[in-house]
């Protein structure tokens, strides 16, 4: 990945205090926060769940309690392999030894654990108490790594079963990968990471065999499209996934349901549509399996949430089919243990694909062996109305009182489509295939996921009125009888004077820092916020092989027509039309041998082989006048070849470049900015590169914001080691790299420096700089 890797080691040494999550602080305790007033009590909740038969009776009980209790913190170690296994390294010798046995106040305190199921022990959990936290001092050191490590990238805190559906989608460096619903962005933070494993070696490779040269510099070919419909929460997403400073990441902004067909040229120079290796759609979901995180669970649930956004989940899924190449994968997950927002979403996905010629579900059970989970329901469940009457079929819906039901959003789709067939028939969709993870099973959130491949393309998807065509067909085989009672509802229990509002919840996503609530009004769901795509393809462009697409835009059929959908408005204001977010400026790349490039070669004595067609800029007229940045071939490409279309793209490219206000005659003006100094620095010439070996050199540079570069025969003891070095070079920008040593540092370090005239500058940000201290001055010590 681009920027400078933070590799140092923060020990215990970190910033003081923590930095709470919205609300789960009080890990294992039982202590809720600010939560305290909201009891872990819903009674429809826990009605609908117990009916559901979900759970074996057996197991109720420690499920229930399970899904009362405060979910633990939990967290990974990020970046490249070898990388993160250091910095785990770092919390296995020092600080785990003195977290073990411990007791505080009499209590016996669980030291951290590793999460046996993640690979390499990357992840672990802790399930200690907020005031223990605070009070007892190794966990308060434990804290204080945690929060340093947190802030410069090398830990993530992510729930841990957030964790799994980017780790059953088996991504590989050169994928092309879609995450259509991604903030705000913990999975897409994985995915990421993926794409770029082994980076290191493979760019180190490049550099050193002269032979490679094939314009990748070594780094990986894939790209990752991010992708969510809200706007802002978009933005939340480029935050997020700063830190890993990757030139193969590119952010949209559209409605998932219909995302639009990416133009790509092929090696023929001829345009042709994205088709994705991987696929995650994480989609917008009821969340009730978040309740342990999110009490708002305890307090809102209630069926509607489900019913409400079932036909957007099918709809996400199918648009995501539809872009996949054969043999492709999409990984479907929620954070709602609700067959209708699961089991019948995939059904009705693949039903209305064309079934399991087209797409089926990946039988996982030997990936992640560790992890506990249940097969996916294979049939059997029935759908709540919003008076807490259960229909076992849509036949008993449509029987009843129509406007009620239309009212409440019941579609055939929700309902069992697989139900009376037996475990042979070849067209049984193997709906046990979905893996479900419930909170009693290995102390977690509730979750669900499916892996999904593509078998054949697939031509026209099968309408909604199709699926209600053959609801009525499975009854009437099957017989149903309407209840008795005229309605033909079938009511066992039903709870009344609950008020029901449509809810949704976000999937298993970490708590951004500002503490807006995850929860949302149905409202939010979708902003309509795209604007039609109003460039149509020309008719000479191929089929884009996704059956009612072949414009280009809106993938499926019209629904709403049928169902009644209230027509799509703004949260915080529902009757005003919301005029769209702001338009970003465009990505305009610079030719190879623009000056400014050319000016900027010369001076860095880059490497030949270094990809200079990939600099941009983001102007409209393609002028370098303050940012260059930098993203890789695939990246460049797709934002080429849509260029002038109405695709909303919000983010692409790692900040590499940046103008300095430089007076002097003859110095480039351009400094290497952090974020993209690990893609250029192993390509540029030993003119500009200065080697430091001491901690005291990279101390006194942190410390002393422009440490006087002395005259010949004047050493100073701030940058003794590198003084001469300093001096010798010309005015600008060069890059300090500090080898790994033994006693000094364990890992390799590159800062950006600024040489002037009688002093130099170690070019980091302000809380960088700050984070960067308390390590690189006490290691070792
Ligand atoms: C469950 S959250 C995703 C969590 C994310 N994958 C992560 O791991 O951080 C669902 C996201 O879907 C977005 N969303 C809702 N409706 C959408 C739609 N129709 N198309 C795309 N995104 C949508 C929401 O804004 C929300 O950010």
């Amino acid at each position: 990945m681009g920027g400078r890797r933070q590799k140092h080691r923060a020990g215990n040494n970190g910033a003081g205090g923590g930095r709470n999550r919205r609300n789960n602080g009080n890990q294992g305790t039982g202590e809720r926060g600010n939560y305290s007033s909201i009891p872990t009590e819903n009674a429809l909740y826990e009605f609908y769940y117990k009916q559901t038969g979900l759970i074996p009776s057996g197991e109720w009980d420690d499920f229930w309690t399970s899904l009362q209790r405060t979910l633990p913190t939990t967290f990974r170690f990020t970046g490249g392999k070898a990388h993160a296994l250091g910095v785990l390294k770092t919390l296995k010798e020092t600080l785990i030894p003195h977290l073990v046995g411990i007791e505080w106040e009499g209590v016996p305190v669980e030291a951290p654990r590793v999460l046996e199921w993640f690979p390499d022990s990357l992840a672990w959990q802790l399930s200690v108490g907020k005031s223990t936290i605070r009070r007892c001092p190794p966990f308060k050191r434990f804290q204080n790594f945690l929060v340093a490590e947190t802030t410069v990238g090398n830990i993530s805190r992510q729930e841990a079963v957030s964790m799994i559906p980017p780790l059953v989608m088996d991504i590989q460096p050169h994928h092309v990968v879609l995450d259509m619903c991604a903030a705000p962005g913990s999975k897409t933070a994985q995915i990421i990471e993926a794409i770029h494993a082994n980076e290191e070696t493979h760019v180190r490779a490049a550099i050193q065999d002269q032979s490679i040269d094939d314009g990748s510099g070594g780094r990986p070919a894939g790209l990752v499209i991010a992708n969510d419909a809200d706007y802002k929460r978009s933005h939340m997403l480029i935050h997020q996934t700063k830190r890993l400073n990757s030139p193969n990441l590119i952010v949209t902004n559209h409605d998932a349901t219909m995302y639009p067909s990416l133009l790509v040229k092929n090696e023929d120079g001829r345009k042709e549509y994205l088709k994705f290796d991987r696929i995650l759609a994480d989609v917008p979901c009821s969340g009730d399996g978040t309740a342990r995180k999110n009490y708002n669970v305890w307090r809102d649930w209630n069926p509607l949430g489900a019913i409400g956004l079932h036909l957007t989940q099918v709809r996400i899924l199918v648009r995501g089919l539809q872009m996949l190449k054969v043999s492709g994968r999409i990984v479907y997950s929620t954070c709602s243990m609700n067959p209708i927002e699961n089991e019948a979403v995939v059904a009705a996905a693949i039903d209305r694909c064309g079934g399991l010629g087209k797409v089926n579900i990946l039988d996982c059970s030997d990936r992640l062996p560790e992890l506990k989970r249940r097969p996916g329901v294979k049939g059997g469940w029935r759908v709540m109305d919003k008076d807490g009457s259960w229909f076992s079929s849509y036949e008993q819906v449509d029987k009843a009182d129509m406007r009620e039901a239309r009212l409440s959003r019941i579609v055939p789709s929700m309902f069992p489509s697989e139900d009376g067939k037996s475990d042979e028939d070849e067209s049984r969709v193997p709906l046990e295939r979905c893996m479900r993870v419930y909170p009693h099973l290995q102390d977690t959130g509730g979750f669900f996921i499916t892996v999904l491949e593509k078998r054949s393309e697939i031509g026209a998807v099968k309408s909604e009125e199709h699926g209600r065509k053959k609801m009525a067909a499975i009854a009437r085989s099957k017989s149903v009888t309407p209840g008795e009672g005229g309605k033909g509802v079938e009511v066992e229990e039903t709870l009344e004077g609950v008020e029901l509002v449509p809810t949704i919840a976000t999937s298993g996503e970490e708590t951004p820092a500002s503490g807006s609530p995850s929860k949302r009004k149905l409202t939010e769901v979708v902003p309509d916020t795209t604007p039609p795509l109003a460039k149509k393809p020309r008719s000479d462009l191929p089929d884009s092989g996704e059956g009612g697409n072949s414009d280009g835009g809106v993938p499926l059929e019209s629904e709403e027509a049928t169902l009644g959908t209230p027509p799509q408005a703004t949260a915080s204001n529902p009757s005003k039309k919301y005029k769209g977010p702001p338009a970003e400026e465009p990505f305009k790349y610079l030719p190879a041998d623009h000056p400014v490039l050319e000016s900027i070669t010369k001076f860095y004595d880059l490497d030949l082989r270094f990809p200079k067609t990939c600099f941009m800029v983001r102007n409209a007229e393609g002028i370098p006048s303050r940012a260059i940045y930098f993203t890789n071939h695939l990246a460049k490409q797709v934002l080429a070849s849509n260029e002038g279309s109405n695709i909303k793209f919000v983010h692409c490219g790692v900040k590499a470049l940046m103008k300095q206000d430089v007076q002097e005659e003859g110095v480039c003006p351009w400094r290497i900015q952090s974020e993209g100094l690990n893609i250029l620095e192993g390509w540029i010439g030993e003119t500009r590169v200065v080697h430091a070996r001491k901690r005291e050199t990279v101390r006194g540079l942190l410390k002393e914001m422009f440490p006087k570069v002395h005259a010949e025969g004047q050493e100073g003891d701030v940058i003794g080691e590198i003084e001469e070095r300093v001096r010798g070079l010309s005015m600008g920008c060069c890059v300090l790299k500090v080898e790994a040593t033994e006693g000094e540092f364990e890992d390799r370090m590159v800062f950006p420096l600024w040489k002037s005239r009688h002093s130099c500058n170690l070019m980091l940000p302000k809380d960088e700089r700050k984070h960067e201290s308390p390590c690189c001055c006490d290691i070792g010590s």
